[in-house]
């Protein structure tokens, strides 16, 4: 049984445990929810930090193109997603469903490989004529290993805190087991998806969602697939409001970075942020990630001082994918990607192509419809894209309106930490919350992590250990290391 913020309180004061000072590094939707979860279980036992370099949403933002919202960032949520439903319920917040009637193209660079319209009877006769029956397999797949992670649900409502990502979805289900470490496209083919449907369809899914291939692991395999197959959904008025709500229930939101974490004698640590500033906390959740800099990306690597020598964090870190984001609005130049007909998106599944998908847009409302009349598109490569691209790509460009995101958006699952890292770094007292991206990233898993970080620290604070939380599963042995 979840324990009410008024029982915890109770208990606090009753054995005279002193209200917690808890700073929270990094306002995305993971930062924001551990702050929103921390605050209702412990409401006024607790003054909340939280410190954002940039912008409160972090990967979950809007770019505006001629005076639209769109989605830059993480774009959309799974109907299963019951963390973010609940959010939604909460702030009031209303979603929208996404379209699973566009005309979509896989395509090698200009040749198109598979054309589809969505589910009509047309559709799946031609797409088992090419694929044989794995198009109709997916469905079940995919909602198989939803239901099973959906577990977690009620073991997070029973208190169950978790010390590695690999724990937390061992304990929703032990057959994730072999996913975290098998490859995507091993695990498919084993599993009788027909070979040429896994390196197109699957292919394309890896890339639109992690600019990746299908040698991502499972799990994380898994998790796009669910991200293409639906129902899926956004927030209506921009993802982002879900962080900008819950991040009002920390005491204090400080629009500056932290550049060192000093581990000091009394068990606490100490924040320096970027202007000078110290801060001295009894319990530190790092929610942004330790990540390998690269030119262009907005690095943010930050010092840990003060640790025992046996505290390597260096070994934690991985490097992330770039992706560019561009929106063009503007006429597609359909023979450029190899349609006489009109189309809503393409994944190029070409590998070094120069870009990976394109995909017409409807803005923050729902609408598609622009001044110009012509339709604002999304396009994801690895580099900016050249001028000389973008003008082959469009017959027309309604040029005020490009604009690029270059994110470092997720991991890349073919460049990870030399350990996996995880949420506790330092006991319970440093959780990073992020260490989850390396099992699978989107928005409903730092959902999870930030309820997991809240659930540890109160487990903490009330020294409380959660039973039949399912953490017997044995562990995960990779090359002599522990997963
Ligand atoms: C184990 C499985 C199959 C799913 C776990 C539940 C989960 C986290 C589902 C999320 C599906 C989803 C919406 C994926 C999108 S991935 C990244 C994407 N580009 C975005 O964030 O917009």
């Amino acid at each position: 049984r979840e324990q009410s913020s008024a029982e915890n309180t109770a208990q606090m004061k009753q054995r005279n445990i002193s209200p917690i000072r808890i700073g929270i590094i990094g306002g995305g939707i993971g930062g924001c929810a551990a702050s929103w979860f921390l605050r209702e279980a412990l409401d006024e036992q607790a003054e909340i930090v939280l410190f954002e370099k940039d912008k409160i949403g972090g990967r979950v933002a809007t770019v505006n193109i001629a005076g639209r919202e769109y989605e830059a960032g993480a774009s959309v949520f799974h109907e299963k997603n019951m963390i973010l439903q609940e959010f939604l319920k909460e702030f009031g917040l209303e979603s929208l469903t996404e379209d699973d009637s566009d005309i979509t193209v896989i395509s090698k660079g200009s040749e198109v490989l598979f054309k589809t319209t969505g589910w009509t009877i047309a559709d799946i006769a031609k797409s088992v004529w090419r694929y044989g029956l794995s198009p109709l397999k997916l469905g079940p797949w995919v909602d198989d290993y939803l239901t099973r992670f959906g577990k977690i649900y009620p073991l997070q409502a029973r208190n169950c805190s978790y010390l590695r990502p690999t724990d937390l979805i061992l304990a929703a289900d032990e057959k994730f087991g072999e996913m975290l470490q098998t490859p995507l496209r091993d695990r498919m083919l084993s599993e009788g998806f027909a070979e040429n449907f896994v390196d197109e369809i699957a292919a394309a899914a890896m890339r639109v969602n992690y600019n990746q291939r299908t040698s991502v692991p499972a799990f994380v395999g898994s998790v796009s697939l669910a991200g293409m197959k639906g129902p899926l959904h956004s927030v209506k008025g921009g993802n982002y409001q879900v962080a900008v709500r819950a991040c009002q229930s920390a005491s204090d939101v400080v629009l500056s970075s932290i550049t060192t974490i000093e581990s000091l004698p009394d068990g606490r640590f100490r924040l320096h942020t970027s202007t000078g500033g110290l801060e001295d906390f009894d319990y530190v959740i790092l929610a942004a990630p330790l990540r390998k800099d690269g030119a262009g990306s907005r690095g943010n690597i930050v010092a840990f001082d003060g640790f025992p020598s046996f505290f390597k964090p260096t070994e934690w870190i991985g490097a992330y994918q770039r992706t560019v984001a561009t929106f063009v609005e503007g006429e597609l130049n359909r023979t450029f990607f190899g349609s006489s007909t009109s189309l809503d998106a393409v994944f190029n599944i070409e590998d070094n192509g120069s870009w990976s998908s394109i995909g017409r847009q409807h803005d923050v409302l729902g609408d598609s419809s622009t001044s110009s009349g012509f339709p604002v598109w999304k396009i994801f490569s690895t580099d900016p894209l050249p001028g000389e691209l973008i003008s082959e790509m469009f017959l027309r460009t309604i040029t005020t309106s490009t604009t690029q995101v270059d994110w470092r958006a997720y991991p890349n699952y073919g460049e990870p930490p030399l350990h996996p890292p995880p949420f506790s770094l330092y006991g319970n007292n440093l959780i990073y919350l992020n260490a989850v991206e390396w099992a699978g990233s989107a928005m409903e898993m730092s959902l999870i992590a930030a309820k997991n970080a809240a659930l540890a620290i109160v487990n903490d604070v009330m020294g409380v250990d959660p039973e039949s939380c399912g953490v017997t599963a044995p562990s995960v042995v990779k090359d002599g290391q522990e997963l």
